[in-house]
């Protein structure tokens, strides 16, 4: 249905922040491959649902990526569940997801379902204090985490989180060369355009979160520069 393989940036908007109506169509109108709706707290169906509607006035594919169960909702085109890999709370790799698909098991339609093997790397960020990520990894660690989404697990997408701060683009080009399958999503700290341009040269896909609310000029000009490669 989507081709990750063609996509190159995603904007992610996080349902426990505001952004104004203007603002919102300069992000969905921007060219971007997909708005991925998600973010770590305050995640609530409702949030989920004023976002999802406002964003489906746009043409953009509107993607939600699953925190929590209470928050998800039909209507979206794709489902995005991460397994944080480098967690260690086996909850957070597949025991939430056990629950779920034992409860929901039924309503879920799995092709458009896309499993994300997440790497988690910035210590401070909300995700690896929720998720009890283990982040002082050394590369070996690390692309060990790629091989086994890709090789292991087949996970369509390595997810490199480094939330809220800009990570190493050595390693992130050392990630690239160990996956043959997976799509590399790379995401955090890209807050210009010459971050996305440097990062969307060793990722396959890089993901713009928090700039959106801090700089929205800034935000909008990484679309161009992840497409102009
Ligand atoms: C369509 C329909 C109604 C279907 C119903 C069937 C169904 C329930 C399908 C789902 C099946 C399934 C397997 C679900 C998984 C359930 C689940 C809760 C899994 C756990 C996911 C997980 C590991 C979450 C941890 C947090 C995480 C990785 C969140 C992703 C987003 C993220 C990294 C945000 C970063 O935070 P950010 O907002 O940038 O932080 P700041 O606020 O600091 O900026
Ligand atoms: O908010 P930033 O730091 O851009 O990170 C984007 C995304 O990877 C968060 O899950
Ligand atoms: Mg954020």
């Amino acid at each position: 249905m989507y081709d990750l393989r063609t996509w190159r940036h995603v904007f992610k908007l996080d349902p426990n922040k505001e952004i104004d109506d203007l603002s919102l169509e300069k992000i969905c109108e921007s060219g971007t491959d997909c708005i991925m709706i998600g973010g770590t707290d305050g995640v609530t169906l409702e949030n989920v649902l004023n976002l999802m509607a406002r964003v489906r006035r746009y043409p953009v594919p509107c993607a939600l990526e699953i925190s929590n169960i209470d928050s998800i909702s039909p209507g979206f085109d794709l489902y995005f569940i991460p397994t944080v890999l480098n967690s260690q709370d086996p909850n957070w790799i597949i025991g939430h997801h056990h629950q779920a698909i034992k409860e929901y098991g039924h309503f879920i339609d799995w092709k458009e379902m896309v499993v994300e093997g997440y790497c988690i790397l910035n210590e401070n960020s909300k995700v690896a204090k929720l998720t009890g990520a283990k982040t002082d990894l050394s590369l070996d660690d690390i692309e060990a985490y790629a091989v086994m989404a890709e090789k292991m697990l087949r996970l369509p997408v390595f997810y490199l989180e480094y939330s809220g701060t800009y990570g190493d683009p050595e390693v992130v080009q050392c990630v690239k060369e160990q996956l043959e399958e997976s799509v590399l999503f790379y995401g955090g700290g890209i807050t210009t355009a010459e971050l996305a341009r440097e990062v969307i040269t060793h990722a396959d896909v890089i993901v713009v979160g928090n700039v959106i609310y801090d700089n929205l000029q800034e935000a909008l000009k990484t679309v161009k520069a992840a497409k102009e490669l």
